[in-house]
C-alpha cells in the first residue's frame, strides 16, 4: 500500500485494455472485469496486449478479447472467509426485546455477521500489484453480494451493529482499517479498490471513533488516534471547500468533488458511463460528465435526481444532467459540523483545551452557515443549495434531517426547529408509504429515488426525530422505526434475506433501478435493523404496528 497513489493510474482505470474489455461487454457486470487478480505482473500483461492488438490490426473481437482475459486474468479470490472471533450469536442485547418474533428476527441479523466477515489473504498484500483490492490489515464485515470489500458510509452502520452485537473487537478493527487509509491516502476512499481511488464517502470516520469510545471509554486508543481522526477532516476541508454568497455574507461549506487527476469513466461501470457520455459533443464534456458521475458516487446517493440540473429546470432528468459539485449538501455539511464537534470534544477529554477550542469554534461556524444557508424558515427544513442558481433545491430527500441526526444545530434551538420539521414532514407525503420512506418522491428510475428506501436514510430520519427531543419527533421517530422494522421482518420471512434497499410500496420486497441488481446480505441494513431494535425493542411488538394506506396515486398495479 506505501506504493498506491492517491488515485489509480494502473490498467485497472484506464487505458486502452479496460476501455477494450469493458465495451466488448464480456461481464455483464462492468465490476466483475475490475475485481479480477493479474496471474503476471501488469507490465507484462500489457506487453501481451500489445501484441494482441498488433496480431488483430487493433481490432480484437470479442471472442480474442474472452480469451484474453481468460488467460491473463483470475476470479480475484483475495479474501478468505472469516468468522470474526468476538461474535457471539447471543449477546445481551437479544434480552431486551420483548416480541419473541422480533427477538429471533435479532438473532437472525446478528448470526449474519458470520456470513459477512472477510480477511485479506496474504498474497494480496505480498503482491498488491496484482490486485485491485486495496490491502487492509484486520477482518471486517462486507456490505454483500457485489460488493465484496470494504465501503466508507456502509461501515458505519456496521460498526454500530457490531458494538452493540458486542463484537467490539471487530467494530475496533473496522475502524482501524479505515484510520490506516488515512495514515497511508490521506483520505479514506470510496470503497477498499483502486478503482474507488480518487473519491471518498460522507465523511463519517469521526463518529465510528465516538461510537466506539462510547462503548468503551478507551482513552489511550482514542489518544493514539486523534491525529489520523484530524488529518481527515482537514482533507475535506482542503479539497472541498467552497465559498458561497447568500444575502450579501460569504459562507463556507463542503461538497462533493472527485480528484480531477481520475479522468475517464468510473472504472467498476465503465460500460454504463462511456455509453451515457456519447451523447456529449467532446472530449471536455465527456471528461466534466465523468467527474461529476464520480463526485456523485462520492455522495454514497449515486444516483439520483438530488444531483440533476436539467436545463428547461425539470425535475428529473438523465445521469448526464448530473451536476453534483455545483450543489451544497445538507447530510455532508451536517455530517461535517457534527464531526467537528466531535473532533473538539476528543480534545477536551485529552485535556487539549486549545485544540478543543479551535475544533468548536469551526464547528459553530458550520452550524451557522448551514441554518443561513440550507434552512427554510418558511417550509421547515433544510434543502440542499445550488452555487450556481443561487437558489435551494426544494424538494424532500430523507437527507434533509441530518442537521437534527449530528446535532448540527444550537442544543437549545432543537425543539423549535423540529416542530416545523414535523409540520414538514407530515405535509409532504413522504411518510405515506408502508414499507418505509423513499429516497425521494420522485420517480427518476435511479436507484436513490422513489420509490426505494434505504436502510442509512432511515437511520438518519429516524435518528434526527428522535435526537431532537421534541415530543411529537419522537412519537413520529418510533412510528416510523416499527414501519421499518416490519418491512424487515416481512421480507426475512419470505426470502431469508435482508436487502441492501427495499420499496417503499411493498414492505419487505426488495428496491430496484440503477445500474446493478439488488444485493442482499447486508452489512448497514443489519446495522440499523439492530439500532432500531436496541432502541424500541422493548415496546415494540408486530401486533401493534398501523401501516399506512397507500395514496391511490402510488398503488402498486
Ligand atoms: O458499482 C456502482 C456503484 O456502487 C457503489 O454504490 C452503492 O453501493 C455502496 C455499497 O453498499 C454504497 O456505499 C453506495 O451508497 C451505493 O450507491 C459504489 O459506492 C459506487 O461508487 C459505485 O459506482
Amino acid at each position: 500500500l506505501s506504493t498506491t497513489p492517491d488515485y489509480c493510474s494502473s490498467l485497472y482505470c484506464s487505458g486502452e485494455l479496460l476501455h477494450r474489455v469493458q465495451l466488448a461487454r464480456i461481464f455483464p457486470d462492468s465490476k466483475s472485469f475490475v475485481d479480477l487478480r493479474l496471474v503476471r505482473a501488469e507490465n507484462e500483461t500489457l506487453a501481451d496486449f500489445s501484441k494482441l492488438m498488433q496480431e488483430t490490426k487493433h481490432n480484437p473481437s470479442r471472442e480474442q478479447l474472452a480469451r484474453f482475459v481468460d488467460q491473463h486474468f483470475l476470479d480475484g479470490n483475495e479474501l478468505d472467509e472469516w468468522l470474526p472471533p468476538d461474535f457471539d450469536p447471543n449477546p445481551p442485547i437479544l434480552d431486551q426485546i420483548r416480541d419473541p418474533k422480533l427477538k429471533q428476527f435479532a438473532k437472525n441479523v446478528i448470526g449474519i455477521w458470520a456470513k459477512l466477515g472477510r480477511k485479506m489473504k496474504p498474497e494480496v498484500t505480498q503482491h498488491p500489484d496484482r490486485y485491485s483490492l486495496i490491502p487492509v490489515p484486520n477482518g471486517f464485515i462486507v456490505p454483500g453480494g457485489r460488493f465484496k470489500e470494504l465501503y466508507y458510509w456502509d461501515s458505519f452502520w456496521v460498526v454500530r451493529g457490531l458494538l452493540i452485537s458486542n463484537m467490539t473487537q471487530t467494530a475496533k478493527g473496522m475502524i482501524e482499517n479505515l484510520l490506516h487509509l488515512v495514515d497511508k491516502l490521506g483520505y479514506i476512499p470510496n470503497g477498499s479498490r483502486i478503482y474507488y481511488l480518487g473519491r471518498s464517502q460522507p465523511p463519517l470516520l469521526t463518529a465510528m471513533v465516538a461510537s466506539y469510545f462510547a462503548a468503551t471509554g478507551d482513552l489511550a486508543w482514542l489518544e493514539q488516534h486523534v491525529p489520523t481522526v484530524e488529518k481527515e477532516l482537514q482533507y475535506w476541508l482542503d479539497k472541498k471547500k467552497v465559498t458561497v454568497e447568500v444575502k450579501g455574507r460569504n459562507y463556507m461549506l463542503l461538497r462533493y468533488l472527485s480528484d480531477r487527476k481520475s479522468e475517464g469513466p468510473r472504472p467498476e461501470s465503465y460500460y454504463e458511463d462511456y455509453t451515457s457520455a456519447r451523447v456529449l459533443p467532446n472530449d471536455t464534456t465527456r471528461e466534466d460528465f465523468y467527474m461529476e458521475i464520480k463526485s456523485a458516487a462520492e455522495s454514497g446517493w449515486d444516483f439520483s435526481s438530488r444531483w440533476f440540473v436539467t436545463a428547461a429546470d425539470e425535475v428529473v432528468g438523465n445521469l448526464t444532467d448530473v451536476r453534483a459539485t455545483r450543489i451544497l449538501p445538507v447530510d455532508l455539511n451536517a455530517i461535517f459540523a457534527g464531526a467537528l464537534e466531535l473532533a473538539g470534544d476528543f480534545r477536551n477529554r485529552l485535556k487539549n483545551r486549545r485544540e478543543a477550542q479551535k475544533w468548536w469554534s469551526l464547528a459553530k461556524y458550520w452550524r451557522s452557515a448551514i441554518e443561513n444557508v440550507m434552512w427554510d424558515p418558511i417550509d421547515g427544513v433544510w434543502y440542499d443549495y445550488d452555487i450556481e442558481a443561487r437558489a435551494p433545491r426544494r424538494h424532500f430527500y430523507p437527507s434533509c434531517a441530518t442537521p437534527l441526526w449530528t446535532g448540527a444545530i444550537e442544543p437549545y434551538d432543537a425543539p423549535k426547529y423540529a416542530a416545523k420539521f414535523v409540520e414538514y414532514l407530515l405535509s409532504s407525503g413522504a411518510l405515506d408509504f408502508p414499507g418505509g420512506v423513499p429516497a425521494s418522491i420522485l420517480h427518476s428510475g435511479e436507484q436513490w429515488d422513489y420509490p426505494n428506501a434505504w436502510p442509512p436514510l432511515q437511520s438518519i430520519l429516524i435518528g434526527g426525530l428522535e435526537n431532537s427531543g421534541y415530543e411529537e419527533a419522537t412519537r413520529l421517530a418510533r412510528e416510523l422505526a416499527q414501519l421499518w422494522i416490519r418491512a424487515n421482518y416481512i421480507g426475512f420471512s419470505q426470502w431469508k434475506k435482508l436487502f441492501e434497499k427495499y420499496s417503499a410500496v411493498q414492505p419487505g420486497h426488495q428496491g430496484g433501478g440503477g445500474e446493478y441488481g439488488v444485493q442482499d446480505g447486508f452489512g448497514w441494513t443489519n446495522g440499523v435493523a439492530l439500532e432500531l431494535l436496541q432502541r424500541y425493542g422493548k415496546e415494540m411488538t408486530l401486533d401493534n404496528i398501523a401501516t399506512p394506506t397507500l395514496p391511490d396515486v402510488y398503488q402498486v398495479k
